[in-house]
């Protein structure tokens, strides 16, 4: 991918440039020279054309030392196939400028003259003045007024091969769990001869008897969303060492990093970090382990005691890992906590923009291999580092938190399961007769059914599984674990 730097002096509108481009604010514009503390970069879209987006800054109010720009200058040309020369068109082009302009035209590399704050036809003008920089593209623009920026835009976009053109349909970004398709042409007896190898036995429950006949009672008079669960989400980036947990951190943050209000009942841990978006209150739990600089790393057992803390105390797990790297035994176990803990959980495969991209299929089977736990669960591609896809990442975990809280009306279930029982009826158990007399939800986060039968012993294995997929067919519960609990009619 192309890197593109914008290099100028303080308080030409370097930012403003940047951000117009990242079509966010992103970076902080202010009035004061020198607020741009860090490089930051950012993948951007011009037309069609991926390109790496540079923001240099960093110089200190008062550090009009022209080494130090120049220092600075130097540093991000070298780094950079494309050079944005930044001017504020409201002074006279300056001697330094135009010493470093034309050291950096030496590099070779394809360099533009940016005069920013033309912001009038009057203003235009002024531009004469810097054609003595002696510069073939030469671009009179005005961020703040949006004037001439179509110009240097097609400018950039010829500079960018078109190997760089995004085939967005070919680009597999994100993957959704997938549920497998029963025959249904098959009988009965070919249908469960189809899982004779797996796992033997009648299966019983995922929990213990539900005692309480109370909460089938419920069930119906419930709404569908919970509002209190719906809108606040807490979440555990979770993930071994060096995958990019804290970058991803800081990227969901952004740099807007509001401090959510005290919403009733849900009390700020000062260890968690919090972010308003789209009215959703999105709490990162135990960030302070993420920030502790000089962290204990690789002893296994501290970090799967710390990802179960974090585990304990959130309701969705992001679970990080790095797709430019072969994955470890690590990562499966840390994984594997997500399941005891029923948690919502996205899988996200960080470093994408190191990742070999060709190699999306391979990476995803081999996850969906390894990961067999977290068969329900989307995978998503995105780089922590330049931001690629960080937004799809806060909207999926709206959306998988609307799936974990969701609630199935009685009748919406049972007309799932009676067409699942009509194409294939329950196994009988040593001849016995097996019955579902219904089926209802009784929880949320995570959701969590009930099978009323005349013998919940009796309920197969596989036959739970069965019904399971047909229920992630007829329902979105992407992302969600679903619980089962057989149950014997209660003597009302
Ligand atoms: N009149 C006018 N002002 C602008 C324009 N573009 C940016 N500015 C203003 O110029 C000031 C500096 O803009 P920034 O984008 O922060 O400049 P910068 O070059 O990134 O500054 P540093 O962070 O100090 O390096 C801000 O007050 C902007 O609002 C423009 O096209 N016209
Ligand atoms: N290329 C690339 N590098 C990344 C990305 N995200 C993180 N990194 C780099 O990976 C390294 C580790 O990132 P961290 O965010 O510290 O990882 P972590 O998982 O918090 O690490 P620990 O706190 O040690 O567990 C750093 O050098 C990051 O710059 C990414 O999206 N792309």
């Amino acid at each position: 991918m192309k890197k593109i730097a914008i290099i100028g002096r303080p308080n030409v509108g370097k930012s403003s440039l940047f951000n117009r481009l990242v079509k966010k604010r992103d970076a902080i514009t202010s009035d004061m020279a020198g607020t741009t503390r860090d490089v930051k970069r950012r993948e951007v879209v011009i037309n069609n054309k991926r390109a790496l987006l540079l923001d240099t800054g960093g110089l200190d109010k008062g550090c009009e030392l022209y080494d130090k720009i120049k220092d600075m200058s130097l540093k991000a040309a070298h780094k950079a196939d494309i050079i944005l020369y930044m001017v504020d068109g409201k002074g006279l082009p300056e001697d330094e400028d135009k010493k470093l302009f034309y050291e950096l035209q030496t590099m070779g590399k394809d360099i533009a003259l940016v005069v920013n704050k033309i912001d009038n036809d009057k203003m235009k003008d002024k531009l004469w003045d810097f054609y003595e920089f002696g510069c073939d593209a030469i671009f009179g623009i005005s961020v703040s007024h949006n004037r001439g920026t179509v110009n240097l835009l097609e400018w950039i976009y010829n500079h960018i091969p078109d190997s760089d053109i995004i085939d967005e349909e070919a680009e597999e970004i994100i993957s959704e769990p997938e549920i497998p398709e029963y025959e249904n042409e098959l009988n009965d007896e070919e249908f469960f001869a189809q899982f004779e190898d797996e796992e033997d036995g009648y299966f019983y429950t995922d929990e213990e008897e539900v005692e309480d006949d109370s909460i089938f009672a419920q069930n119906d008079k419930i709404k569908e969303f919970d509002e209190n669960d719906i809108n606040h989400i807490k979440i555990a980036i979770i993930g071994r060492t060096n995958v990019g947990k804290s970058s991803l951190l800081n990227a969901l943050l952004g740099e807007e990093r509001s401090v959510v209000s005290d919403v009733s009942g849900t009390t700020i841990d000062p260890i968690d970090e919090s972010i308003d978006y789209k009215g959703k209150q999105l709490t990162f739990v135990d960030t302070a382990g993420l920030r502790r600089r000089g962290k204990i790393d690789g002893i296994e057992r501290y970090a799967l005691m710390r990802t179960k803390e974090m585990l304990e105390n959130a309701n969705m797990a992001l679970v990080v890992l790095d797709a430019s790297e072969p994955f470890l035994d690590l990562d499966e176990k840390i994984a594997g906590l997500v399941d005891q803990n029923r948690l919502a959980c996205i899988i996200v495969l960080n470093k994408w923009d190191i990742a070999d991209k060709n190699e999306f299929e391979r990476i995803k089977n081999e996850v969906r291999d390894r990961f067999k736990f977290l068969a329900y669960a989307p995978i998503i591609t995105l780089s922590a580092n330049t931001h690629q896809r960080v937004d799809k990442l806060h909207d999926m975990i709206l959306k998988i938190n609307e799936n974990y809280s969701q609630r199935i009306t009685t009748s919406q279930l049972n007309a799932v399961i009676d067409k699942a029982q009509q194409r294939h009826q329950l196994p009988t158990m040593h001849g016995q007769v097996i019955r579902i007399y219904y089926t209802t939800q009784y929880e949320t986060r995570p959701p969590k059914i009930a099978i009323v039968m005349n013998k919940p012993k009796g309920l197969h294995f596989t036959y739970r599984r069965y019904l399971t997929n047909k229920l992630r067919e007829a329902f979105d519960f992407t992302g969600t674990p679903l619980l089962f609990k057989a149950k014997k009619r209660g003597e009302r």
